[in-house]
C-alpha cells in the first residue's frame, strides 16, 4: 500500500497516508483569495466613494461586515484543507510487537450529572460496554463521576455490579462485538443463535425493571437494600444530602484483586465516586469531576491512559484500546502525544435529521486536517489521554502537590483498595471542594477551566503547549452516543458552545494571536473553531437585508454597466 510504515518494527502498528488532490486544492485557495479580495474591494468601494444615500450607507457596511467575517471564516478553514491525512491501524500485529502483560494499564472516566436527564440505566450500559473490553481485565479499572450526587445512579451500578459478573463472561464466551447489553439485546444477533442468551437476557430485564422501579419512585426503598454492606454505603445519603450540598461518596463496587465472575475470571474494578459539593465553592461543571477523577484514579490505580467518556456514549467495539495501542507503542508516534482522539459517532439519526446532528464536517472531515498538523482538538469523550500530558509540557513535567498523584507515582498493588484505609480516606480528601485551592488544577495541571467547553480549551492549550494527538477513526465505530432530540435541547447545546468559545476567543489565549504565534496553522484551524458563533452574523444579514433591501429599492449587487 502506498504511504510510509511509521514503525521501525516489522509488522507496522500503524500507517499515515497524505490525501491526494491537496495541490488542487492550494491553487484553488489562491483564486479564491482573489476573488474575495475582489469582493471586498467593491464593498469598500461602494461604502467611500459611490454612495450619499445614508441608507445606503448603512446596507453596505452591514454587507462590508458580513463579507470580512465570512472571509475571515473562509481563511481559517484553510488550515484544515493543507495538510489532510488518512491514517490506519493493525491491532491485529500488536501481539507480535508488545505482550499483552506489558500493556499498560487503562482507567475509564465516565460522568454523569442528573439522574433524571441521562437515565441511571443508560449510564450502566456505557460502564458496562466498556468494563467488557477486550483488555486484560487485571489492568482495567472503571470510574463514575456523579454530579447528581444522586442514590438512584449509586443504585444503579450497584446493581451493574452484579450483573457483570454474568454480562463479562458472556461476552467472551461469544465473542460478541457489541458489548453494550441493551443495544444488543434490542440487536438482531441477540434473538438468534445463543442458547443461554434468554438467560442472561432475563437478568438485564430484571436490573433494568429494578433500576427504572428505583428511579420512577425516587428514592432506593429497603427492600432494594440487601446486606449490612449496602446499607451502610447508602448511609452516606442522610436526610440533608442534597446534590449542591454533600461530602464526597467513595465506593467500590468491583475490586479485581478480589472480585471474580461466575467463571472465576478477574472482574475490572469499578468505583463510584460523587465528589464533595458546597453551594460556596465553584464546582466548575465537568472540569471539576474529570479532575477530581483523576486525583482518585490516581490514587487507587493511577494508569498510564485514560480514557474519558460521556455517560451517553458506550463502546461499540471491544477492541478499541488495542488500536490506541498501535500508536501509543509505536515509538514513531509515542513522542509528544497526548490523546487518541475517537469521532463522537451518534446512534439513531435519522437519514432527514434536519438538525445536522452528525456534525460531519466538526467530527469527521476537519479532524482529518487537523491529523496532518497538530492532530485533531479534544471533544469531550472518546479520547485515550497519556495521563502524564496532563501534567506540564512534554519537556517540563508539573508535579502535582502530593506525590501520591505524579504521573509516575506507583500504586502498591498488593494492597488491595479494601484493606487500606489510608488510601480510601486520601481518596475522599482529594475529591474534597476546597482541594483545589492554591493549587495548580485546572490552570497548569488536569483539565483546564475558563470555558464552557472544557474539551475544547484543554486540547487546545496541550497543542499549544507541545503535545500532538491523533484521529482514529475505524471502519466500525468505537463509540456510538446520543445526540440532543429536541429542538429546545439543541438549542441550549449550542447557546452552550458558543459561549465557551467565545471565552476562549476573548480570552488572553486567543487562537488568532496566541494561536497562531505557537503554532501557526494549527492555530488557525482553532480560530475557526473559537470564532465559530460569529457566523451568526452574516447568517442574519444574509436572511433579512436582501429582501428589506430589495423592498427599498437599494440595489445591493454591482449593475453591470459599472464595470
Ligand atoms: O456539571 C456537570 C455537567 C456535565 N457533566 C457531564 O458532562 C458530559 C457532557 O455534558 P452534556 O450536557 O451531554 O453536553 P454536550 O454538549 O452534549 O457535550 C459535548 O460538549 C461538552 C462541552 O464541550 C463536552 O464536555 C462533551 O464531551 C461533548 O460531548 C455528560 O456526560 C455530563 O454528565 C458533568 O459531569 N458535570
Ligand atoms: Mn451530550
Amino acid at each position: 500500500m502506498r504511504g510510509k510504515s511509521s514503525g521501525t518494527e516489522i509488522p507496522p502498528l500503524n500507517t499515515t497516508e497524505p490525501i491526494r488532490r491537496t495541490a488542487l486544492n492550494r491553487v484553488f485557495a489562491v483564486v479564491y483569495t482573489c476573488a474575495i479580495f475582489a469582493l471586498l474591494y467593491h464593498r469598500v468601494e461602494t461604502l467611500t466613494i459611490r454612495s450619499r444615500n445614508p441608507l445606503v450607507l448603512v446596507v453596505s457596511f452591514c454587507l462590508l461586515l458580513s463579507d470580512v467575517i465570512l472571509a475571515l471564516m473562509w481563511a481559517t478553514t484553510q488550515a484544515f484543507r493543507m495538510r489532510p491525512i488518512h491514517r490506519r491501524e493493525f491491532p491485529g500485529n500488536l501481539q507480535k510487537v508488545v505482550r499483552p502483560r506489558e500493556f499498560p494499564a487503562l482507567d475509564v472516566f465516565i460522568c454523569t450529572a442528573d439522574p433524571y436527564k441521562e437515565p441511571p440505566l443508560s449510564v450502566v450500559n456505557t460502564a458496562l460496554s466498556v468494563m467488557a473490553y477486550d483488555y486484560p481485565t487485571e489492568k482495567l479499572s472503571v470510574y463514575v463521576s456523579d454530579d447528581g450526587g444522586s442514590a438512584l445512579t449509586f443504585f444503579a451500578f450497584m446493581e451493574a455490579a452484579k450483573f457483570a459478573a454474568h454480562w463479562l463472561p458472556f461476552c467472551r464466551k461469544f465473542n460478541l462485538m457489541e458489548r453494550n447489553p441493551r443495544a444488543y439485546f434490542s440487536s438482531s444477533s441477540s434473538t438468534s443463535t445463543h442458547a443461554c442468551c434468554s438467560e442472561i437476557k432475563m437478568m438485564y430485564e430484571s436490573m433494568k425493571v429494578k433500576v427504572e422501579h428505583v428511579v420512577e419512585s425516587g428514592k432506593v426503598g429497603d427492600e432494594n437494600i440487601t446486606g449490612d454492606r449496602e446499607r451502610e454505603a447508602f448511609s452516606k445519603w442522610t436526610d440533608d444530602f442534597t446534590r449542591h450540598e454533600h461530602p464526597t461518596v467513595i465506593q467500590v463496587l468491583l475490586e479485581t484483586s478480589k472480585d471474580r465472575d461466575i467463571t472465576g475470571h478477574f472482574m475490572p474494578n469499578l468505583v463510584y465516586v460523587s465528589r464533595e459539593k458546597s453551594k460556596t465553592s465553584p464546582h466548575r461543571f465537568k472540569a471539576g469531576a474529570l479532575n477530581v477523577l483523576l486525583r482518585v484514579s490516581a490514587i487507587m490505580t493511577n494508569a498510564p491512559m485514560v480514557l474519558t467518556l460521556d455517560c451517553d456514549m458506550s463502546s461499540n467495539d471491544p477492541q478499541t484500546p488495542l488500536r490506541v495501542l498501535c500508536y501509543i507503542s509505536d515509538p514513531a508516534t509515542r513522542p509528544n502525544l497526548s490523546f487518541v482522539q475517537f469521532p463522537q459517532r451518534f446512534r439513531g439519526l435519522s437519514k432527514n435529521d434536519i438538525y445536522a446532528s452528525e456534525f460531519k464536517r466538526l467530527f469527521l472531515i476537519n479532524f482529518l486536517g487537523m491529523d496532518g498538523l497538530k492532530g485533531p482538538n479534544h471533544v469531550g469523550t472518546g479520547a485515550f489521554f497519556c495521563r502524564r500530558s496532563l501534567f506540564g509540557s512534554p519537556s517540563t513535567l508539573i508535579s502535582p502537590e502530593i506525590p501520591q498523584l505524579h504521573p509516575n507515582h506507583v500504586v502498591d498493588k498488593d494492597k488491595p483498595i479494601h484493606e487500606s484505609p489510608a488510601m480510601l480516606s486520601l481518596a475522599h480528601h482529594v475529591a474534597g471542594c476546597n482541594y483545589e485551592n492554591q493549587t495548580k488544577w485546572g490552570s497548569k495541571m488536569g483539565i483546564r477551566y475558563g470555558s464552557l467547553v472544557e474539551d475544547y480549551y484543554t486540547g487546545y492549550l496541550l497543542h499549544c503547549e507541545g503535545w500532538r494527538s491523533i484521529f482514529c477513526n475505524p471502519d466500525r465505530p468505537a463509540f456510538y452516543g446520543d445526540a440532543p432530540t429536541t429542538l429546545v435541547d439543541l438549542l441550549n447545546q449550542h447557546k452552550r458552545w458558543a459561549i465557551g468559545l467565545l471565552e476562549v476567543a476573548f480570552s488572553r489565549y486567543c487562537p488568532i494571536t496566541f494561536g497562531i504565534r505557537t503554532m501557526g496553522l494549527m492555530g488557525l484551524a482553532y480560530a475557526h473553531y473559537s470564532f465559530w458563533p460569529i457566523w451568526s452574523i452574516p447568517i442574519m444579514v444574509y436572511a433579512f437585508l436582501p429582501q428589506l433591501a430589495l423592498a427599498s429599492g437599494i440595489s445591493i449587487f454591482p449593475k453591470v454597466c459599472h464595470h
